[in-house]
């Protein structure tokens, strides 16, 4: 029995873990569900969407420290090249550490969606000002950081598409929640210094590591006190 109208998944991600996530999908009841046209997956490769021949999609971040920041511009030119394709109204989901925790009630809820895209971020994570621009929801699987959003989408995926009716013929369901504790990250910005009138907080620019490393602390905790008070009664707790 053919369903009329198969829900569009999207993914937008690096071009070195798109095969991963073809590949890691496509020996399991996902694949069935796609053969099936219960589901439909697209991987978007961000490196096609790199303003410059190298196929740069990160730089340093703004403020210094390890690691690398994905730029904003390929982001959003590859979320252009697919969004009118997209049910309008559609959800843009960041998968980070500082994202909302997923649980089941969440993947029901994204199971009635009709098209997902799904945003894999990289490196240190993406500028921020793009998470402003274009992410409507955060999701974190939980509190530990990974190289990349690939596994987090893949596995929202599978969460998702179990619940799509036919797509299995019988499953149980539950809730199984459990990760230890720590701050959230603070926002990332790197080049250019201005994007989509968004500008990078000062202090940042301002080569005063003494200032930059409080403005981060500062964040952290506002973050994570905005986003996950039981990390900070949890962290008052072992005090
Ligand atoms: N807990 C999670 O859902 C999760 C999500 C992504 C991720 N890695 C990419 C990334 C993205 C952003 C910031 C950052 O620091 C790392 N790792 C863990």
């Amino acid at each position: 029995k053919e369903l009329l109208i198969p829900a569009i998944k999207q993914c937008i991600m690096d071009v070195d873990v798109s095969e991963m996530i073809k590949n890691g999908l496509g020996h399991s009841m996902i694949k069935r569900a796609c053969d099936r046209n219960l589901i439909h997956i697209e991987c978007v490769n961000i490196r096609d969407f790199s303003g410059n021949k190298h196929l740069q999609v990160d730089d340093y971040p703004y403020g210094g420290g390890a690691g690398m920041v994905m730029q904003p511009q390929p982001i959003y030119d590859a979320y252009v090249s697919i969004k009118d394709r997209m049910e309008p109204g559609h959800k843009v989901i960041y998968m980070s550490p500082q994202g909302k925790v997923f649980n089941q009630i969440l993947a029901e809820e994204l199971s009635r969606e009709k098209d997902v895209v799904l945003l894999c971020g990289h490196y240190e994570g993406i500028d921020q000002r793009i998470i402003e621009e274009i992410v409507t929801d955060e999701i974190s699987l939980g509190d530990f950081v990974l190289t990349g959003g690939e596994l987090v989408a893949m596995t929202i995926i599978d969460s998702v598409s179990r619940l799509i009716p036919e797509v299995l013929n019988k499953e149980e369901s539950h809730i199984n929640e459990s990760f230890s504790g720590g701050l959230l990250e603070y926002p990332q910005y790197t080049r250019p210094p201005e994007f989509m009138g968004r500008k990078v907080p000062p202090v940042l620019l301002s080569g005063n590591h003494g200032e930059i490393a409080k403005w981060r602390q500062e964040q952290s905790y506002y973050v994570t006190k905005m986003r996950r008070p039981d990390l900070i009664e949890r962290l008052e707790a072992q005090k």
